[in-house]
């Protein structure tokens, strides 16, 4: 029953001699129910020149039937949802003498024609007294609803007399769910008829400290009928008229439920809505009977019976499990639990010779050895720290956290006050301009870098490189530079690499190049040749992402139309089962012509959305490939040159403070290079460690060819 979303509805027909067949069909399948209705005012299309037909379909058709099988398909999975903690709901709607109370109550003097309440009541004990588990507690309630007035017909005044109860509310508690304030509840122990049933279970298993509640309602509507057909007159008339008003109403808020783009449900505007707010598009399981007439005579009445059952079926409903934790029960529960689980621990402890130890929170004393142990463990004067506790473990890991934390501050504030000598750069304005570039370039603001100067152990070296200080667009010259005053050239291009390589080695300097300005030498001499790689990757990657961007809008307009037609058909859908569907002659489906075509409509853009997207998914699988191989030419590029710039630029060994100086600057300077490198990318995703970046390199890197990065690769 739970699995349900929407109310479950029957129709049941009142038994007769007269049934009309010609008029009401009854299909084999026991759901289906046809209408015949003689032509009057309607506009729809007419069949068999004067009749219209009506096709309904329901969760049972119910001809002919007994009680217990009435009871068995309508109620029973209520019944035993309601012991699990769901909220049920089983009502009668129809016209006056349909069997509404027949179903619901039956027939007082046959006890096996008894309706669903005495039945419900009779499982409820019945399931209670096999449920040994589990305690129960039923109260019972039974609230009339007459003319817009409340009335607690359990609400017993001395000498047996019933007391008009006026302070009787429906009444919303802040969760939304619906309570009659003022109506009495009775607790029961045995079989009792009533129309208001509440549940509470709890586990007679002490330690659980969960219980569910749940609410049943047995409601026995008033008779449907329009007004002007009772034909009454005086208090008769104002009884039928406020009945009729609030059955009006009860459609008005089926059909807002019904109706999935409504917002407001105006469940407040008569007692009988409110008060079956929890009911209609709540957490309950819903059932309704239908009660129809089998006569020619009712067959207006019957029709509008099953149209208005035909909106309830599309009513949603979300039932849920009624469930609370007692705080209390659950504190002793787990007090308990712990009891037994030192028990358990103790025993292990002895069984492995460790009684001694405790697992009480640690103590100053205790948490001071402990520090004492990881200071020497990280100073190397301590091989290993045993561990005896869980507690102990956790104060071993808050002292090496704090140690952590302690280093990463003196090692932040070191490079705070490395950065602090060097020039501002703003790492976006260098992503941005590299993008633009479409290139590897040097910014100009990272030729500002200074680069701390290296000093030779040995032989000092003379620098009296002219062409590395030109502006680094004026690459048509290479820079040179002098070994012990003589003048020594960078390789002017990628064929000469090798030998001058072997020269470059011997390269020693006081003040080498600038990195950026080493990396714009490099990109148009011996890195040319990546460097032309990666551009043309790049100007394909810019191609598959402009495709890509214009599929995308493609589709997403392609999906509007879907949405918009989808709208429409949902509006023809609904407005035909509100009326229920129109059938021929030999009993097929109607559509109406605009339904067709926007069926064949939304079919073509299906079929359209489909072709376009399997297009989107290749082109991203391009993109991505694409992507990979741009990043792959940017790691080589950089791996690559950074051995030819330690090649080119020996860096001779340092001691002390200068040392450490020179290894912060140039990995200040790495950083920089990496925001270049991989554009779009936060300088948090490049970890401030070579060896990290490193690892990337020789991985990506390692298989790399020219022929992989070919754009012809990429498009074929
Ligand atoms: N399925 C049935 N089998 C036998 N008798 C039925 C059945 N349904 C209804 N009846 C009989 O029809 C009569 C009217 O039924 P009932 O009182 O249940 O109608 P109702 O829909 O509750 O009417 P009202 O709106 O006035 O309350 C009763 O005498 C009842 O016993």
């Amino acid at each position: 029953m739970s699995a349900h979303n929407g109310v479950t509805v029957y129709v049941r027909i009142r038994p007769t001699a007269q049934f009309v067949q010609e008029l009401i069909e009854l299909l084999p399948d026991q759901q289906t129910v046809v209408v015949r209705q003689k032509k009057k005012s309607r506009k729809e299309i007419m069949l068999n020149n004067q009749v219209s037909s009506w096709s309904f379909r329901f969760n049972g058709v119910l001809n002919n039937v007994t009680q217990e099988e009435v009871y068995q398909q309508v109620t029973h999975s209520v019944v035993i949802g309601a012991l699990e903690g769901y909220n049920g709901t089983v009502m009668c709607y129809g016209q006056t003498g349909a069997g509404k109370t027949y179903t619901m109550t039956g027939a007082t003097e046959c006890y096996k024609k008894r309706g669903l309440i005495p039945r419900a009541i009779q499982e409820v004990f019945h399931e209670i007294d096999s449920r040994v588990d589990h305690t129960f507690s039923v109260h019972l309630s039974y609230l009339e609803i007459y003319n817009e007035s409340l009335v607690d017909l359990l609400a017993l005044v001395k000498g047996g007399q019933r007391r008009h109860c006026t302070t009787l509310a429906v009444v919303e508690e802040s969760d939304g769910k619906v309570s009659i304030k003022g109506l009495s509840l009775h607790p029961v122990h045995t079989e009792e008829a009533a129309l208001n049933l509440l549940f509470e279970s709890r586990s007679r298993i002490l330690s659980n400290a969960t219980y569910v509640t749940s609410k049943l309602n047995l409601v026995d509507l008033a008779g449907s009928e329009r007004l002007s057909k009772t034909g009454s007159e005086g208090q008769v008339q104002k009884e039928a008229l406020y009945i009729n008003r609030s059955l009006s109403f009860l459609e008005q808020a089926i059909l807002a439920l019904a109706d999935q783009r409504r917002e407001h449900v105006p469940f407040r505007q008569s007692k009988l809505t409110h008060a079956l707010k929890d009911t209609l598009g709540g957490n309950c399981n819903t059932v309704l009977v239908a009660n129809v007439y089998g006569e020619a005579e009712q067959i207006d009445e019957t029709l509008s019976t099953l149209r208005f059952a035909t909106r309830m079926k599309c009513v949603r409903t979300e039932p849920t499990v009624n469930k609370h934790i007692d705080p209390a029960l659950q504190i002793q529960r787990l007090q308990k639990e712990i009891e037994i689980l030192k028990h358990e621990l103790s025993f292990h402890n002895t069984l492995a010779d460790k009684a001694a130890v405790t697992y009480e929170e640690m103590s100053e004393a205790q948490l001071a050895v402990v520090k004492g142990e990881v200071q020497k463990y990280l100073a190397g004067t301590l091989d290993e720290i045993s561990m005896v506790s869980v507690r102990q473990i956790q104060a071993v890991f808050a002292q090496f956290k704090k140690a952590f934390q302690e280093q990463e501050q003196r090692l932040k504030k070191q490079v705070e006050s490395n950065q602090s000598a060097l020039p501002t750069l703003d790492a976006k304005e260098l992503v941005e301009e590299a993008g633009a570039e479409n290139q590897l370039v040097a910014p100009a603001s990272l030729q500002r870098l200074s680069v701390s100067p290296c000093r030779s152990k040995g032989k000092k070296i003379k620098e009296s490189n002219r062409k590395s200080e030109q502006s680094s667009t004026d690459l048509s010259e290479p820079p040179t530079m002098t070994q012990s005053g003589t003048e020594i050239d960078i390789p002017a291009s990628a064929a000469e690499s090798e030998e001058s390589t072997k020269d470059d080695a011997k390269i020693r300097c006081d003040t080498p190049p600038s990195k950026m300005e080493a990396f714009e030498i490099y990109k148009s001499e011996k890195g040319s040749e990546i460097n032309r790689i990666l551009k043309e990757n790049k100007s394909v990657l810019k191609e598959r992402l402009a495709e890509l961007h214009k599929l995308t809008g493609i589709i997403n307009s392609i999906k509007r139309d879907i949405d918009h037609t989808s709208f429409q058909l949902q509006l023809c859908r609904e407005q035909r089962q509100s009326q229920g569907q129109l059938v021929s002659a030999d009993g097929e489906p109607v559509l109406d012509e605009a339904e067709v075509t926007l069926l064949m409509k939304l079919r073509e853009t299906k079929d359209k959305y489909r072709q376009n997207y399997e297009e989107l998914l290749s082109t991203k699988a391009e993109v991505q490939y694409c992507r990979h191989l741009v990043d792959q030419c940017r790691v080589r590029i950089f791996t690559e040159f950074e051995s030819w710039y330690n090649e080119s630029f020996l860096l001779p060994e340092e001691e002390g403070d200068e040392q450490e100086h020179y290894e912060s600057s140039r990995f200040l300077e790495r950083q920089e290079y990496l925001m270049v490198l991989f554009p779009g990318r936060t300088a948090g995703d490049l970890k401030p460690t070579n060896s990290n970046y490193l690892q990337l390199s020789i991985k990506q890197g390692a298989d790399l060819t020219t022929s992989h990065l070919a754009p012809r690769n990429i498009a074929s």
